[in-house]
């Protein structure tokens, strides 16, 4: 991939995650970022991770300085940065919005008439290398534009082209998904403390086994099923726990869970 220079409006814990994996991936120098943010904490801590050459007084200088411009404010704020910047932006730029809920329509309102604008739907394991993320092109991006995008996310994780529509699900399940799973991870190791473990060794065996369990689905390509038989003997251990789970309904809340942060990411819309 040629030089080039990674902005981000916002510079808060999404952008960072992005920023450091992007670093750590080789994909930019530290000189090659920009950001900028009314929080003199969040800037300070982009500083601190990055060096104090990145950060910008101005959105509207991040937006000059970058070939790929990030905008990694709250939903609320991404139409308003897009129109105090817009007179920088060209067909040149790409604009990548990482915003739960908002639209390609109104990105692409905002940033102004041929600018090429990419959705996605990023997640924060971006920051180690693991993100699940899903990307939209909007209707002035080519498949070079977006070609760019899976090479900067695939470099921080896994990236999938999906039709806008499916951005709302993308963001119940991977966006959001990984509140869930330490919430799990919480609560496994809270069973092996009750079950007389210590607290740190607890913790680390739940994270491993939430992270081995991952890998064997993702490695092995076996369905999820196939593989809980095979840990699950007659009359042993696994079944009585699994009795448990079904008994007190974790399917049902995973999936109520993922549905409701996908409705949520559509009202945001
Ligand atoms: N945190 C997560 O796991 C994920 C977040 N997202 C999306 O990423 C975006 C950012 O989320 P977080 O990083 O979690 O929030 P955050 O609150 O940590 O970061 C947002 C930053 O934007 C800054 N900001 C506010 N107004 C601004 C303005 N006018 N100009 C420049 N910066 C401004 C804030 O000061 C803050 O530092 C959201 O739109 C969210 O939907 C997407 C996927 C996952
Ligand atoms: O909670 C949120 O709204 C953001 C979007 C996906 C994950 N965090």
């Amino acid at each position: 991939m040629p030089q080039q220079t990674i902005g981000f409006i916002g510079a808060g814990r999404m952008a960072q995650a992005l920023a450091k994996g992007f670093v750590s991936a080789g994909l930019v120098g530290a000189d090659g970022l920009r950001a900028s943010d009314p929080s003199a904490e969040a800037l300070a801590y982009f500083a601190d991770l990055f060096g104090k050459g990145a950060g910008r007084e101005s959105n509207t200088q991040v937006a000059q300085e970058s070939d790929v411009l990030f905008v990694a404010t709250k939903p609320q704020y991404v139409e308003s940065v897009l129109a105090e910047v817009r007179k920088s932006l060209d067909a040149k730029k790409l604009v990548v919005s990482i915003a739960a809920g908002t639209t390609l329509r109104k990105i692409e309102a905002a940033a102004g008439d041929g600018v090429p604008v990419v959705r996605v739907m990023p997640n924060t394991p971006c920051l180690v290398g693991s993100g699940a993320c899903a990307y939209a092109l909007g209707s002035a991006a080519t498949a070079e534009h977006g070609g760019r995008v899976a090479e900067l996310l695939g470099a921080v994780g896994a990236a999938h082209e999906v039709a806008e529509p499916l951005l709302d699900a993308v963001t119940g399940l991977s966006g959001s998904g990984p509140a869930f799973i330490y919430t799990v991870i919480e609560s496994l190791a809270d069973g092996g403390v009750r079950a007389g473990l210590p607290r740190a060794l607890a913790a680390d065996l739940a994270a491993r086994t939430v992270a081995g369990a991952a890998q064997m689905v993702l490695q092995t390509g076996e369905h999820p099923a196939a593989l809980r038989d095979a840990v699950t003997s007659p009359g042993g251990t696994t079944i009585a726990g699994l009795a448990e789970l079904e008994k007190n309904g974790l399917r049902s809340a995973l999936v109520e869970a993922v549905t409701a942060a996908a409705r949520r990411s559509a009202e945001l819309a």
